[in-house]
């Protein structure tokens, strides 16, 4: 794949470490066995994540386009804001969030703690909008780069978690090669891949990435938007830009992108009783922590997926943990008793 065109600008530590998790198999019954690929460990950039990697092939073009101020937006909990903010904190440019009303939340503290605190801390300017949950282009993210200009700056705009940036899927194909380099070392291939699926570019640039050696359909897309049509039509859209950009040389067939729409409820952002038990499960076996609104209700649905047989007995299954833990600060009071 011709990922090798495209400028990298390093923001992470490099390749993201995999580990067996023996606890959770066992407690899965040990019949399939759960591995990990750490991208919530990928930098020292405010607790990383996988925004990261996506934001790794888009600097360069903000750079290039002689910009002084990075625009994005996310609900008020993003963790997507979050890494934009500490992008631009570490090449020197200034940053405007909007965070959206995303989440009809129960916790008092839950629009000071977390991701906007951390957000806050760098120095972005951080504008709470009213507006709820949409994975699309906003008004609210338009206007407000309308309003670098109006000031004199030189905005670059960043869509919500950077899926549909034209370079969007490109740090997720990255993944896909950076798979197949530790597979080697590891003597075997993984079966499936378990990621969480929002804005699309994280699973769309693993499907394109896993394309290349007939995995596409490995890629188990779990969907926490809550509107999988929408999430689902934003993944076709970003495959087929990113398949062109790395010269994939085939087209990736509908029946290749598999998104699993059974975990998102109740809602975008609101855990459900099996979200906290597969959130507990995680921490209390393999001290794994995962987060109420994306990796929480993937490992819900691994879990689920295990429980009814979707692996085959002995396959290697791959979790995809790309981050999110800050907020979980926003749902002290869900967890007061653990
Ligand atoms: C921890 C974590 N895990 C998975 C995802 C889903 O990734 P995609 O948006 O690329 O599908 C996010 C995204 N988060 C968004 C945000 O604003 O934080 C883009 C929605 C995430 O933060």
């Amino acid at each position: 794949l011709r990922l090798d065109r495209f400028e990298k600008y390093p923001l992470t530590f490099g390749p993201t470490p995999i580990e067996h998790l023996p606890r959770l198999t066992a407690a899965l019954g040990g019949k399939v066995q759960i591995y990990a690929k750490r991208d919530d460990c990928n930098s020292g950039l405010a607790m990383g994540g996988n925004k990261l990697r996506k934001l790794e092939y888009i600097v360069p073009d903000a750079i290039a386009a002689g910009a002084d101020t990075l625009v994005s937006i996310g609900g008020v909990q993003s963790n997507h804001t979050r890494m934009v903010a500490a992008t631009a904190a570490k090449i020197g440019m200034k940053c405007v969030v909007i965070q959206e009303s995303w989440v009809p939340h129960e916790d008092a503290v839950y629009d000071r703690v977390g991701n906007i605190l951390m957000t806050r801390l760098m120095g972005a300017d951080s504008r709470i909008m009213p507006d709820g949950f949409d994975i699309g282009i906003r008004k609210s993210w338009e206007d407000a780069i309308q309003s670098v200009k109006d000031a004199g700056g030189k905005p670059y705009g960043i869509p919500a978690g950077a899926s549909v940036h034209k370079y969007g899927g490109l740090g997720y194909v990255g993944f896909a090669e950076e798979v197949r380099r530790q597979e080697a070392e590891l003597g075997f291939k993984f079966d499936y891949i378990i990621v969480c699926v929002v804005t699309g570019s994280t699973q769309a640039g693993m499907i394109v990435g896993f394309a290349a050696d007939d995995r596409a359909d490995r890629v188990i897309g779990i969907d926490a938007s809550g509107t999988p049509a929408q999430t689902r039509s934003q993944v076709r859209e970003i495959v087929d830009r990113t398949a062109d950009l790395v010269e994939l040389g085939r087209a990736v067939r509908d029946d290749e992108i598999v998104i699993l729409e059974d975990y998102a409820y109740p809602a975008y952002g609101v855990p459900s009783k099996e979200t906290n038990e597969a959130i507990r499960l995680a921490a209390r076996t393999e001290a794994m922590i995962t987060d109420p609104v994306y990796e929480g209700k993937s490992m819900q649905g691994m879990i689920d997926l295990v429980h009814k047989g979707y692996f085959p007995e002995g396959s290697r299954v791959l979790y995809a943990h790309l981050g999110g833990a800050p907020a979980l600060n926003g749902y002290a009071y869900t967890y007061r008793n653990g």
